[in-house]
């Protein structure tokens, strides 16, 4: 597998300052750890993969970083700030966003309705109607967003009649409404053409060098190009870290993992 890990250069501009601070986080469901005493550390503007077979934790990992799951035991600090115990919207308030693998789009309407919606959802004026100067500002921003991810030619199509790798483009450009620094992408490479991996991986890679993000993804070549550090989990624990070489050359990766047809 040719795989060139396009970000590394990235890593010495990074800021050392934590977006993301797991310390010792577990998850029980019943007698299950679905994640186990999971301590990692995401600096702000970092871009980590998470790999790890099916069933390693990756989804609850999520889960308890977004706050749709409260960790059994442990600590989450989000830029600083312990939002352990904080709901979902106070972590996207403080620029916390999540994509799914399911999609959330409005296919009855244009992605640049969707968009706009999603800048206005975001936005503090949401409760004001009469805001039109507010409203101009809003549409340029979704405009913007729409660009980022490679999508202006269909501005104003219907959702319903994207194809299914510009649907996902289009989450992106959800994810990046408002002022997020940290993204969380699951599996955004899923049933995507080779065509439309690329696409991808040129969208993400383009993203503003503030926004850091962790990606869940089961295509490697993705996850390690658009990735400057990895970390891989083996049932609910972190099993290995580094950089998307070290990764990709580790034999005891290699044997549990790139060898095992998981990826
Ligand atoms: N809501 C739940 N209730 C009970 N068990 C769960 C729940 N969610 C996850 N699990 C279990 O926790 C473990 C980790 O699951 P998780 O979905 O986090 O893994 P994953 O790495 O995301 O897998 P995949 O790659 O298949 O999505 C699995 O054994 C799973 O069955």
């Amino acid at each position: 597998m040719a795989i060139v890990a396009a970000t590394a250069g990235r890593l010495g501009s990074v800021s050392t300052d934590a977006a993301l601070e797991l310390r010792g986080v577990t998850k029980m469901f019943g007698a299950l750890a679905a994640i186990g005493d999971v301590t990692m550390t995401v600096r702000a503007g970092e871009r980590r993969a998470v790999l790890g077979s099916n069933g390693a934790g990756k989804t609850t990992l999520f889960n308890c970083i977004t706050g749709d799951f409260l960790p059994t035991s442990g600590t989450i600090r989000l830029f600083g700030e312990d939002v352990t115990r904080f709901p979902a919207h106070e972590r996207i308030r403080r620029g916390l966003r999540r994509t799914y693998q399911i999609s959330l789009l409005l296919g009855g309407l244009t992605v640049a309705d969707n968009v706009y919606l999603a800048c206005r959802g975001v936005s503090r004026g949401r409760f004001s109607l009469l805001r039109p100067r507010r409203g101009d500002v809003l549409v340029a921003r979704a405009a913007e967003l729409i660009e980022a991810v490679h999508l202006t030619a269909s501005s104003q199509t219907l959702v319903s009649e994207l194809s299914y790798g510009q649907q996902r483009q289009l989450e992106i450009a959800l994810a990046l409404a408002g002022a997020p620094r940290l993204i969380l992408f699951d599996e955004p490479a899923a049933g995507l053409s080779p065509t439309e991996r690329a696409e991808l991986v040129a969208i993400l890679t383009g993203l503003p060098p503030h926004i850091g993000f962790i990606i869940i993804e089961h295509d490697m070549d993705v996850a390690l190009r658009v990735a400057e550090s990895v970390t891989m989990m083996h049932n609910g624990r972190i099993f290995k870290e580094g950089t998307p070489a070290e990764i990709e050359n580790d034999p005891e990766v290699q044997e549990l993992y790139l060898g095992g047809g998981h990826g």
